[in-house]
């Protein structure tokens, strides 16, 4: 089929080549050309493709999850993968992976908590596949509040077991995925009790279901919680476990130990249990930008391709992204994309650095990294949902086709706002952190790490530092005024919580009582440092791209950094970083970039590299013939391989012929 016209042209005009910007992303073109191996060997493998994933049933999609997940190892070891490749291939598939848990979860688990021996034991049977597990830490009773888990490990020095009960029904585990039908094994958090004494959530390894015939093991009730809004392939489920025995040494004993005579012991850091959440965060942060770049790209295609209306009365219809209403929902989701990139690909780096030092028991770094994390995961999914369905809404009808590729996008990605820590319950993490900077800085000690502009904002008067028109466009002037709202919304929290508390509010009060102020804040640190990592990766990763697409990169920057602002006004001028004055010049020069990235537009998606097969849309088709691909899909629903369905004969034929009100 041919390239349509209207698509071809956005790329011949485009200013700079989307190959260059495309082994940006990748990091050298060598990059580039194993990321495409990659992606061919999975987009092309019939087991793997998901093209005919919305015409599924329930048990089939799973069924098919199955196979994926099963052909991906195999793919694995056929080309020897390693694990970014094999991360990336579980993104790629939208996580439409039955057992992604076992990979994501349950084998870091294991590493991260477990000692040398219970490595030695349990990891060689979960990479090689001959256990399959979940990590079952939700109950239905607490998901957020892990203090308050409910299911009992209680220590049997006679036996030397653990006894695992559920005592009522909000202690039993809800929620885990893979866990309602796919799970031998489960890395099971527990409160765990010795002699009654309460000794914290702790993590331990039960068998759950017989290795030879899958039945649950005796004490053992377990199923699946039933239909959910989307990842119908993660089969989340209920455990209940009735006085259920496992050897002392199934506790994953790295930072807290149980000895034989039933003595608890404690190393590391308080919440070093927390630790397998903390790096799902870091993939849910690379989850956000790959959405993004799905949506974005099938939106600006179909954008560019779709004409209806017009602009100039009597002139030839329009294509829908010259309107400058279309261009608002599009170009800003091009342009997170992009500070979304750099953002994660900084995220990656950090964690893999801060966990080496960890687990040479150094946590010195844990507190910040917690902050980072826990506020990029909550604002980057937070922001990812929202532009998604902007996206989604932007295509008219056939937005609401499951054909159209990004309406399934964008319910998958709706479970990571809940999922790995609740946004608010986060957010509310970061606050605390902040709170504790603050006043650090209030002593007069230096402030260190992402938030050390607060040393110097909070000594010195605020000015927008904006007096020329060129400051308008220069990214660092720009992000001072967000260094400066973050640390005045922060101020202005801290003071009110402290306003309340002075006035005889206990300080747990107080919080819950400031807690909206809170979230703002910590709302204004995540964007800022989104920011922050977006001009960081203009001096770095795009450092060495022609001048030409180098400015069109700078541009987007530019335009995140200038919308930003528009959309949180209120925030800006509350804090006096701005006043309304300036505040007009940002709107004016935000929309006159808006109007300089749209002629890339196309061409800045392209550059995303997304495959066909991967994309799975019929709107956003590297060939711009959205029209003939939603006709093919249309075609090839299996309701439509029958001119007559069985309904007419039962139903339609008797009410047509007046027997509809005696019985059916
Ligand atoms: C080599 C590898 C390279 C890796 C690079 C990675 C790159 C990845 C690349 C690609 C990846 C693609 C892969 C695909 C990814 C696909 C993503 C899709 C994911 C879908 C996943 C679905 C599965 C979902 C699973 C789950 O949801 S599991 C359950 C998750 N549950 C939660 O998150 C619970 C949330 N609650 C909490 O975390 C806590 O309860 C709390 C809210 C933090 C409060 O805890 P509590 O004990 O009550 O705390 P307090 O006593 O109040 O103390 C707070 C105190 O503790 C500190 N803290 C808290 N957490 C941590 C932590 N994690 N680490 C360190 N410190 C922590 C906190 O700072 C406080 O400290 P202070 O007292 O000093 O203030
Ligand atoms: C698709 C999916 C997959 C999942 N997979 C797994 C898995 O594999 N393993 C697993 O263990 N779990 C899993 N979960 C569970 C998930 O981790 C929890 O649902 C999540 O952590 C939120 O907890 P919750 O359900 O208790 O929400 P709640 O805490 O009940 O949240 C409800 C509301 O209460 C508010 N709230 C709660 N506490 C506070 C507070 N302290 N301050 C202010 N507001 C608060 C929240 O902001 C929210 O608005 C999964 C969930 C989903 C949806």
């Amino acid at each position: 089929m041919s390239v349509n016209p209207d698509i071809q042209v956005e790329r011949d005009t485009a200013t700079f080549r989307s190959i260059d910007v495309t082994h940006m992303l990748d990091g050298s073109p060598e990059a580039t050309n194993q990321r495409r191996i990659r992606q061919k060997q999975i987009g092309d493998d019939p087991q793997i493709n998901r093209r005919n994933i919305i015409f599924m049933s329930h048990e089939e999609r799973y069924e098919a999850a199955i196979a994926r997940g099963l052909r991906i190892e195999q793919l694995k070891a056929e080309h020897d993968w390693d694990i970014m490749d094999e991360n990336n291939a579980i993104m790629w598939c939208f996580s439409d992976i039955a057992m992604f848990v076992h990979k994501v979860m349950f084998i870091p688990a294991i590493e991260r908590l477990g000692n040398k021996e219970q490595h030695d034991k349990w990891l060689p049977l979960a990479i090689d596949h001959k256990i399959l597990g979940t990590y079952a830490q939700t109950e239905l009773g607490h998901g957020t509040f892990l203090r308050g888990l409910e299911m009992e490990a209680r220590y049997d020095k006679s036996t030397e077991e653990f006894v695992i009960s559920t005592p009522k029904h909000s202690s039993m585990k809800w929620w885990p995925g893979s866990l309602g039908h796919s799970s031998s094994h489960a890395v099971l958090l527990a409160t765990l009790y010795i002699d009654d004494q309460n000794c914290g959530m702790q993590p331990f390894i039960v068998q759950l279901r017989d290795l030879n015939t899958w039945k649950p093991l005796p004490g053992v009730e377990v199923g699946g919680i039933g239909p959910k809004m989307a990842l119908a392939t993660t089969d989340n489920g209920f455990l209940v476990l009735n006085n259920v025995r496992i050897p002392r040494d199934q506790m994953l004993m790295k930072y807290a130990q149980v000895s034989k005579d039933g003595k608890f012991t404690k190393s590391g850091a308080a919440k070093a249990n927390y630790s397998t959440m903390m790096l799902v965060r870091v993939g849910i942060a690379h989850s956000c930008y790959f959405s993004l770049a799905v949506g974005a790209t099938i939106v600006t295609r179909y954008s560019a391709v779709r004409r209806q209306g017009e602009i100039k009365p009597g002139a030839p219809e329009v294509k829908i992204l010259d309107y400058q209403t279309q261009q608002l929902k599009v170009i800003p989701s091009i342009a997170t994309a992009y500070a979304f990139h750099f953002c994660k690909e900084h995220l990656k780096w950090y964690y893999i650095e801060t966990f080496q030092q960890i687990q040479q028991n150094d946590f010195s770094g844990l507190p910040e990294i917690h902050c980072v994390t826990s506020g990029l995961k909550a604002y980057m999914s937070d922001i990812a949902t929202a532009q998604l369905e902007t996206l989604r809404r932007a295509c008219g009808g056939n937005g609401y086709l499951l054909s159209n590729g990004i309406t399934n996008t964008y319910i998958q990605t709706l479970a990571l706002p809940t999922v790995e820590g609740e946004n608010t319950v986060l957010y509310l993490q970061v606050a605390r952190y902040l709170m504790k900077c603050l006043k650090v800085a209030a002593t007069g000690e230096a402030v260190k790490g992402s938030l050390s502009y607060m040393n110097e904002k909070i000594k010195t008067p605020y000015t927008s530092g904006l007096v020329t028109r060129e400051d308008y466009s220069n990214v660092k002037k720009l992000l001072k005024l967000y260094q400066n709202m973050t640390v005045r919304l922060t101020q202005k929290a801290g003071d009110h919580l402290n306003k309340l508390h002075v006035s005889g509010q206990p300080k747990y009060e107080a919080w819950n009582n400031t807690s909206v102020q809170l979230v703002n804040a910590a709302k204004a640190y995540c964007q800022t440092y989104v920011l922050g990592m977006n001009i960081e990766g203009l001096s770095t990763q795009a450092v060495d791209l022609p001048g030409d697409a180098l400015e069109v990169i700078h541009q987007l920057c530019v335009f995140y950094a200038l919308h930003g602002i528009t959309e949180q006004s209120g925030n800006f001028l509350e804090t006096g970083c701005i006043n309304i004055t300036e505040l007009h010049i940002i709107q004016q020069e935000a929309q006159e970039m808006m109007a300089k990235i749209r002629k890339n537009a196309v061409a800045l998606v392209d550059a995303f590299d997304i495959p066909d097969n991967l994309l799975n849309s019929t709107l956003g088709c590297y060939d711009g013939n959205a029209y003939q691909h939603l006709y093919d899909s249309a075609k090839s629903d299996p309701m439509n391989q029958k001119q007559v369905l069985p309904a007419f004969e039962k139903y339609i034929k008797p009410m047509l012929q007046g027997k509809h009100t005696s019985k059916l």
